[in-house]
């Protein structure tokens, strides 16, 4: 099966329970997957958004990212598949490995 394929909100609800602090937000076309990061101050934040940018472009998936003093928003979504789909989760799994 395609990374870009699908997963129900089950299947998705199963992947996060191995990636904490993630979540599913909205479920069918609606789902994405939705994780928050803190940092100290505003420099270690940008290095952090840099470097999901850096995994974004290496694996041609793109998060919408919310970027604050010292906190982060990522959310993946597959928009040509209007859903959540493997290539979302493995893109979760490769952000939190930025993180010791
Ligand atoms: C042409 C390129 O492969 C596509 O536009 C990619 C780029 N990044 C993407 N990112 C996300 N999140 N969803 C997509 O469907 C997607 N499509």
């Amino acid at each position: 099966m395609s990374t870009r394929e699908p997963l129900t909100d089950a299947q998705v609800d199963q992947a996060l329970a191995a990636l904490a602090g993630w979540a599913r937000t909205g479920s069918g076309a609606q789902a994405a997957i939705e994780k928050t990061f803190r940092f100290a101050d505003y420099a270690a934040t940008i290095a952090f958004v840099n470097a999901v940018a850096a995994v974004a472009e290496a694996l041609d998936h793109h998060p919408d990212l919310g970027v604050h003093w010292g906190r982060v928003v990522v959310r993946y979504n597959t928009h040509s598949a209007s859903a959540v789909t493997a290539l979302d989760i493995e893109s979760a799994r490769r952000v939190d490995a930025l993180r010791p």
